[in-house]
C-alpha cells in the first residue's frame, strides 16, 4: 500500500474494486485499482480509480462498512454543489491486499471525514454546511453518550432477551409470517445483539441489514458471523444511527423493538414512547422503507385507565414525612417538605398491578408506526373521558401499552397489559397527589399531554376532573379537578415489592 502523506490528499493502491449492482459505473481490471482522498474546493472527496473514468463520492455523505477483515464496502448517497459538480451515488466493494492496508484506509477514512465533521463544509458565500445528524439536533450528547454505553453493554442485551414474554412475541410475529420476510431486503433498526435479524433470517429473508448506533454492533457482528447458516443472509451490520448512515437497498420490511424502557437509573422503564426511540423507527421507515413496506411492529397502543389504590398513595405521601422533622440533630428540616412531597409524586410509580382495582374500562391512544409523522411524536394529547362503574376515590391514572404485528398471515399482539404475563415493561402509574371520590355512573374528564424533552424522555402533565353527578348533572359542571406534572425519566421502582397476585 503506497500512503502519500500530504495532508489533504492521500491515495490508496489496493487489490481490487467492484462496483455492486446500483453502482452508476463499472470498472476495468486492467489497472490497480486505486482509492483517493481530496479536499478539492471546499468539498472532501473520496475517488475511486480502476482505469479511465474515476468515480467521485461526496466524503460528506459516504460512510463505509467493514465486512471483513479484508473486505469493505463503500455506500454514498449521491450529491450535487454548487459548482454544478455531480457526485456519484452508489456502492463499491473493496478488497485490501492484507489486514494493515484495510485499516489504514479506514483510520484515513475516519480522519479526514472527522475534520470535514468539525470544520464543517466551506460554502463559497461563507456559509457553513450543518454536518450534525436530527439525531444529534434533538438529544442532548451526554444523554446520547449514555444512552448507548448502556445499550453497548451485554448485560442489558441479556435482560431483553430473558423477556420471554417480549423476545417469543417476536418470534412468533417473524416466523408466523415468513410470507412477509421470504426473499425481501430487511432492515433491523437498533439491532442490539443481532437476534431479530436472525429471527428474520430463519424467516427467509434476501438481505438483512443490522443497523446498531452503540458497541453492542461488535457483537452483533460475531453472533451473526457464529451461526452461519444464517449469517449468509445478514449482508451487513452498520454501526451508526439510523438517521446518519446509508443502507445499500432499500428495504421491503423493517423490524425493530423500539419501545421505551429506561431511565435515568438506567433501568427498566415503560410506556412505548419513552427513550424517544420510536422516532428513530419513524425516521428509519422514511429513509430505508419502499413506501408500500411493512413494518414490524405496525402500530402501538397506549391504553390508561382511573386506578383505586389507598396502600400505594398511602406508601407516596408518608415518604416526605422524613422532611417533617422539626428536630433532625436540632435542625428543622420543614423548609424542604414542600420540594420532597412534590419531587415524590412526580415520580411516575413502575410495578406490576392487579388489573381489579381498575375503576373503568381503558381509553386508548394509537401510534400508527405507518403513518405518522416523527413530529408529531415531539407533543402527544391524549383526552380522557370515563365513566366511572363504582363509588370510590380514584388515586392514579394506570398506563400500560401494546403493539401489533400486522402480518399477512398472523396479526400477533405483544401487550404489557395489567393481568398479561408480566414483561421487564410492568406498568406505569401516575399518582394524583389530590385523589378524588366518583359514584357509579359519575363522568371524569381530562387530558394526558406528554412533551418530549432532549434527555430521551418526556414530561407528562396530567389533568382530570370530576363531573357534576346527581340532579343537576346535566349541566356539566366540573366538582373536583386534579393536576399535576409527572416526569417519565425519574420513575419509582416497586418491582421489589411487587405483590403476587391472583388472577381471576
Ligand atoms: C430496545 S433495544 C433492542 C435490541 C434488539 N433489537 C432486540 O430486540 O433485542 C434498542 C437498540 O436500538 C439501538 N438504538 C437506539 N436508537 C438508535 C438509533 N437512533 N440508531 C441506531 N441504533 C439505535 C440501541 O443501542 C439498542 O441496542
Amino acid at each position: 500500500m503506497e500512503v502519500a502523506r500530504n495532508p489533504i490528499e492521500q491515495e490508496f493502491t489496493i487489490a481490487s474494486l467492484s462496483h455492486l449492482p446500483s453502482s452508476s459505473s463499472s470498472s476495468s481490471p486492467a489497472l490497480s485499482p486505486i482509492i483517493q482522498f481530496f479536499s478539492d474546493s471546499g468539498v472532501s472527496e473520496l475517488r475511486f480509480e480502476q482505469g479511465s473514468e474515476p468515480l467521485n463520492f461526496n466524503l460528506c455523505v459516504s460512510q463505509v462498512f467493514k465486512l471483513g477483515p479484508t473486505e469493505s464496502i463503500c455506500v454514498c448517497q449521491g450529491s450535487e454543489t454548487d459548482k454544478e459538480k455531480i457526485y456519484s451515488r452508489g456502492l463499491i466493494n473493496i478488497q485490501f491486499r492484507n489486514e494493515e492496508e484495510s485499516r489504514n484506509f479506514h483510520f484515513a477514512f475516519k480522519e479526514f471525514k472527522k475534520e470535514f465533521i468539525t470544520q464543517g463544509l466551506n460554502l463559497p458565500n461563507g456559509a457553513q454546511l450543518d454536518s450534525k445528524s436530527k439525531f444529534d439536533d434533538k438529544v442532548e450528547a451526554s444523554s446520547a453518550k449514555m444512552y448507548f454505553h448502556y445499550y453497548g453493554q451485554l448485560l442489558h442485551q441479556q435482560n431483553m432477551l430473558q423477556d420471554y414474554v417480549r423476545t417469543s412475541s417476536y418470534y412468533a410475529a417473524v416466523i408466523e409470517n415468513r410470507v412477509d420476510f421470504a426473499g425481501q431486503v430487511v432492515v433491523d433498526v437498533g439491532a442490539g445483539s443481532g437476534i431479530l435479524s436472525l429471527f428474520a433470517a430463519q424467516a427467509g429473508e434476501k438481505h438483512v441489514y443490522a443497523v446498531e448506533a452503540s458497541e453492542m454492533a461488535d457483537y452483533a457482528r460475531k453472533l451473526i458471523a457464529e451461526n452461519p447458516l444464517l449469517s449468509q443472509k445478514i449482508k451487513l451490520v452498520v454501526k451508526g444511527k439510523v438517521e446518519d448512515v446509508e443502507c445499500p437497498e432499500k428495504a421491503d420490511i423493517l423490524i425493530s423493538e423500539p419501545m421505551g424502557k429506561l431511565s435515568n437509573r438506567m433501568v427498566c422503564l415503560t410506556l412505548l414512547i419513552n427513550e424517544r426511540m420510536l422516532e428513530s423507527y419513524v425516521i428509519a421507515r422514511d429513509r430505508f422503507l419502499f413506501s408500500n413496506g411493512k413494518m414490524f411492529p405496525t402500530l402501538g397502543r397506549i391504553h390508561m385507565a382511573p386506578f383505586s389504590d389507598e396502600y400505594v398513595y398511602i406508601e407516596i405521601a408518608n415518604k416526605p414525612l422524613f422532611w417533617q422533622q422539626q428536630n433532625y440533630y436540632g435542625i428543622d428540616l420543614t423548609a424542604l417538605h414542600g420540594t420532597a412531597f412534590h419531587g415524590y409524586f412526580s415520580q411516575p410509580v413502575v410495578d406490576a398491578f392487579n388489573p381489579r382495582l381498575l375503576v373503568v374500562p381503558a381509553v386508548s391512544h394509537v401510534i400508527n408506526f405507518t403513518t405518522i409523522n416523527e413530529e408529531d411524536l415531539y407533543k402527544i394529547n391524549v383526552p380522557l373521558k370515563f365513566t366511572s362503574t363504582v363509588g370510590t376515590r380514584i388515586h392514579r391514572l394506570a398506563c400500560w401499552f401494546d403493539v401489533l404485528f400486522d402480518g399477512s398471515t398472523v396479526q400477533r399482539w405483544l401487550t404489557t397489559a395489567p393481568g398479561a404475563p408480566t414483561t421487564h415493561w410492568y406498568q406505569l402509574r401516575c399518582v394524583l397527589s389530590q385523589p378524588f371520590f366518583v359514584m357509579p355512573g359519575q363522568e371524569v374528564v381530562g387530558h394526558l399531554h406528554m412533551i418530549a424533552y432532549s434527555a430521551q424522555s418526556y414530561t407528562i402533565n396530567l389533568t382530570m376532573s370530576a363531573k357534576m353527578w346527581g340532579p343537576g348533572a346535566e349541566q356539566g359542571g366540573i366538582l373536583q379537578t386534579s393536576s399535576f406534572k409527572f416526569d417519565l425519566k425519574k420513575s419509582y421502582y416497586r418491582m421489589s415489592q411487587m405483590q403476587a397476585y391472583s388472577i381471576a
